[in-house]
């Protein structure tokens, strides 16, 4: 199954799979896809498709560098308002003026960003004569600043492009700076961008959205309030997990995934408790960007495809759904694939030798779960706002999510509606 040119079939790069084998067929083949010699094709490629990196302490001093290098002379700078109280918007501008630009600033974004926002930005830019785009902020400002640039150069409505690789034209260059740790949005094919008239949030993927340059200084993830720094902490472990079970995972994307997982079970809490612990956060500065990595070429699960109709729906904090919602799905996952979740669970610190896989993948879920609790994430969906007259919409809207594809264990209703339940 290949989701975008540069999306290949789970497993398909494991050398010392038989490809012939039955239960691979079952095991790695997506609905679309059911024969043998496509799987050996799928076997020879694996791509990896991320921006230029620009990370550590004082790195946001670079920008505008990057902005240049672009090609810009008039950047159009997407950010929100807790970006611009916490003075980092002050500062990226005068990065980019000490390198002779004059930066038009658009600061309406929202959490969990709505079209009518991106059509807004849109008109701002498309008024400004501005070329480059850059992200300072979050996940919602980096989608939004994705959505500003789908219209730039495609036109229409940013709904016309959810799913997957329905966004025709090259966009306008992008610089993205994360304030978070994290979404990776910075360096994703992904945007996503909540359609206010469904209460859901729609999923775009595309390779022309990953951005051309991603600037990750971790001074600015030093001025989050704790609820955010657990909440994306716990977004990021989820991309890692859901990356390394991925139908469409490979080796390239394993090794982040794996890396991200140990380095946020290790440093999450430390960002808390001792919250000037420059090394954490610089950790969890590398798990988000490796997280990321893995996640926008692996693409990712049933989590993320059931939080996007919690966030659509009630507005919440994505990183804190995404938490509630893991322990659950890892479970249900590791019934039909036990064996995945092993190398998770040594990630994690876990003792994995001579340990059954479904039980290390049980551990793992209490792993999550206890992780979540130590950041103050709530237990269930319920105290989020959300009803068990919610959970059938909620559903079958989860089905249509493009992140579901790639879930490793076929998902039909009634799993995702028990789903639902049990994490409510
Ligand atoms: N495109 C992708 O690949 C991708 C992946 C995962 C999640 N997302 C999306 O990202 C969004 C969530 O983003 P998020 O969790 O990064 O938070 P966010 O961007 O929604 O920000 C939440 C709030 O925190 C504030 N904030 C952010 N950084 C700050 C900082 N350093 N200091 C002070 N305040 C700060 C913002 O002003 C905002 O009010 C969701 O909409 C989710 O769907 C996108
Ligand atoms: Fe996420």
């Amino acid at each position: 199954m290949s989701l975008t040119p540069g999306v290949m079939v789970a497993g398909a790069n494991d050398p010392s799979a038989d490809w012939s084998r039955d239960e691979y067929q079952c095991e790695l083949v997506g609905p679309q896809q059911t024969s043998t010699e496509a799987i050996r094709q799928s076997a020879r490629l694996a791509k990896f498709h991320v921006p230029e990196v620009v990370f550590g302490p004082g790195s946001l001093t670079e920008l505008g560098h990057c902005a240049l290098r672009l090609g810009g002379r008039r950047p159009f700078l997407v950010t929100d308002p807790g970006l611009m109280e916490a003075g980092w918007v002050d500062e990226a501008v005068g990065h980019l003026r000490r390198v002779g630009l004059r930066p038009v600033v658009w600061h309406d974004v929202t959490p969990n960003p709505k079209d009518h926002e991106v059509e807004a930005g849109f008109q701002r830019y498309a008024a400004s004569g501005c070329d480059v785009i850059v992200g300072v902020g979050g996940g919602s400002v980096i989608d939004a600043a994705k959505g500003v640039a789908i219209l730039a150069s495609n036109g229409g409505c940013v709904l016309d492009y959810e799913g997957v690789d329905r966004v025709g034209l090259p966009i306008p260059p992008t610089v993205m700076v994360p304030s978070t740790s994290g979404t990776g949005a910075d360096v994703s094919q992904f945007a996503v961008i909540t359609d206010t008239t469904e209460h859901i949030k729609i999923t775009i993927v595309s390779r022309t959205l990953v951005p051309e340059i991603s600037v990750i200084d971790p001074r600015l993830l030093t001025t989050m309030p704790d609820w955010l720094n657990a909440a994306t902490g716990l977004d990021a472990l989820t991309h890692a997990i859901e990356a390394f079970v991925s139908r469409a995972h490979n080796p390239l994307t394993d090794n982040h995934a794996l890396h991200a997982v140990g380095l946020i079970t290790e440093n999450l809490v430390r960002t808390q408790v001792q919250p000037k612990d420059f090394g954490a956060r610089l950790a969890m500065a590398q798990a988000s960007l490796e997280a990321g990595m893995a996640f926008t070429n692996a693409i990712l699960g049933a989590t993320h495809a059931m939080s996007h109709q919690v966030g659509g729906l009630l507005d919440a904090p994505h990183g804190v759904v995404n938490g509630v919602l893991l322990p659950h799905v890892i479970r249900f996952n590791a019934e039909a694939w036990p064996e995945r979740f092993v190398a998770l669970g040594a990630a994690a610190g876990l003792r994995t030798t001579g340990v059954p896989p479904h039980e290390v993948a049980e551990q793992l879920a209490d792993v999550v779960r206890a992780l979540a609790d130590d950041v103050g994430v709530p237990k269930g969906l319920a105290s989020l706002g959300v009803a068990d007259s919610d959970v059938v919409v909620l559903a079958r809207t989860t089905l249509k999510d493009a992140c579901m594809a790639t879930n490793p264990r076929d998902v039909d209703l009634r799993d995702v509606e028990t789903l639902f339940r049990e994490a409510l």
